[in-house]
């Protein structure tokens, strides 16, 4: 277990009901990825109530729960190294950007970050093909998110041996062999970073338009007020670049979808030095994720934090001016390559939606769970009524 020396200044509070040799692991032993959500949400309440940092403990490896916005900022800034649980990814994404180690990030990124300025460009100048993934890459990708949590959970199968000999570990050999193959004409490195691509764009995208359309489906009058400002905006024309930038409101309804419900409500640093933070250090050989969901209902957020309020957005005096205010892409060098071209294409896709249908739903009875990323337990029920 990695803890600070003593003159490095005093260590975070740990949260309570760690046993002997296995810490907190019995709170995550079941597996069960609603029960993780819970704890996790629990955690960070935790550390809310100690200035902003909470330590647990997964059998050996010290984890830390961080929920101070700056604080925030100086981990996402100056520790790029993804925490383990993305090791457990590697045998899907490779070292895609998703997952690779620093080094060969740095290099990769530099060399993606052009082409996704004219990604968006070029989509919204038509150019875009049907990615066409099948239903058997789609339900396998799910399952492997599934079972990486369970793993993540269940310290003793971080061990890649015992993985291995596991049903779990069997299971995920016969998942990966579903998503890999098809594409074997790749070179390696490429075909990490289209698994990556398709892993990150594909179901935060699709997740987050999901979130948006069971949040207007239980608030009809702001569903009714995006319809409008879409009727007029587009009129019977198709969308292009110049018209989605109009829709000002439906922009609003988008962010505010997203700081509701973050689609990786935490994201994760593998701690290689110490780091000083505002009030603790934490120390070398530790983990430390940061609870986007938590910084999106801070107190800055105001007395109404936990509503859906989309004319927030519309007035800046309205959203804190914190840079970890809002992390929905995350936070610093790391954070989301394709956050443009998402904004874009979910902005598309629900003009569409909306302009055509109308939704109704039914928010409170969400129950969420966090299979990687944060998503409703055994889905949810959304009517849709096509519009005369
Ligand atoms: C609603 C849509 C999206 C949300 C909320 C979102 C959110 C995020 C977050 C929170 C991260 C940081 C993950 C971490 O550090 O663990 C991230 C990283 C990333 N996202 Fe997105 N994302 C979205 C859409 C997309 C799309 C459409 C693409 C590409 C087509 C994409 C590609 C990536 C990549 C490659 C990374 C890794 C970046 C790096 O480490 O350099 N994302 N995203």
């Amino acid at each position: 277990v990695s803890r600070p020396r003593a003159d490095e200044g005093p260590q975070p509070p740990q949260y309570p009901g760690a046993l002997p040799l296995i810490g907190h692991g019995h709170f995550f032993a079941s597996g069960d990825s609603v029960v993780l959500w819970d704890v996790m949400q629990r955690i960070s309440n935790y550390a809310d109530c100690f200035s902003g940092v909470a330590g647990v403990r997964l059998g050996p490896k010290q984890i830390y729960v961080i929920s101070d916005p700056d604080d925030s900022v100086t981990l996402s800034n100056a520790v790029l190294d993804k925490v383990f649980i993305y090791d457990l990814m590697k045998p899907f994404l490779g070292e895609g950007l998703l997952t690779g180690s620093v080094p060969i990030w740095k290099v990769h990124r530099k060399l993606l970050t052009p082409v996704f300025s004219q990604v968006s460009v070029d989509v919204m100048g038509g150019g875009q093909e049907d990615f066409g993934l099948s239903d058997d890459y789609i339900h396998a990708t799910e399952e492997i998110y599934n079972i990486l949590i369970q793993r993540f959970q269940k310290f003793w199968l971080h061990n890649d041996f015992i993985f291995n000999l596991s049903t779990l570990g069997k299971k995920q050999k016969k998942c990966l062999k579903e998503c890999s193959g098809k594409n074997c004409w790749y070179d390696h490195e490429i075909q990490d970073e289209i698994d990556t691509l398709i892993v990150a764009g594909h179901d935060t995208s699709a997740s987050t338009i999901l979130y948006t359309l069971i949040l207007l489906g239980s608030h009809p009058d702001i569903q009714e007020r995006a319809f409008e400002e879409i009727a007029e905006v587009l009129g019977d024309r198709d969308v292009d670049k110049l018209e989605i930038s109009k829709m000002v409101f439906l922009e609003a309804v988008l962010m505010e979808s997203m700081r509701l419900y973050p689609i990786g409500p935490f994201i994760g640093r593998n701690i290689a030095e110490s780091i000083k933070l505002k009030h603790y250090t934490l120390p070398a050989g530790s983990s430390a994720f940061i609870a986007i969901h938590a910084l999106h209902r801070h107190k800055m957020w105001g007395e109404d934090a936990e509503l859906f309020v989309p004319d927030r957005w519309l007035d800046k005096s309205r959203i804190p001016g914190h840079r970890a205010a809002f992390a929905a892409f995350s936070l610093g060098k790391r954070m989301c390559i394709g956050k443009n071209f998402a904004l874009l294409s979910m902005k598309t896709t629900l003009a569409h939606l909306i302009r055509s249908f109308r939704f109704k739903s039914d928010i409170s009875k969400l129950q969420l769970k966090v299979d990687i990323m944060l998503k409703p337990h055994a889905g949810h029920y959304i009517s849709v009524e096509r519009r005369t």
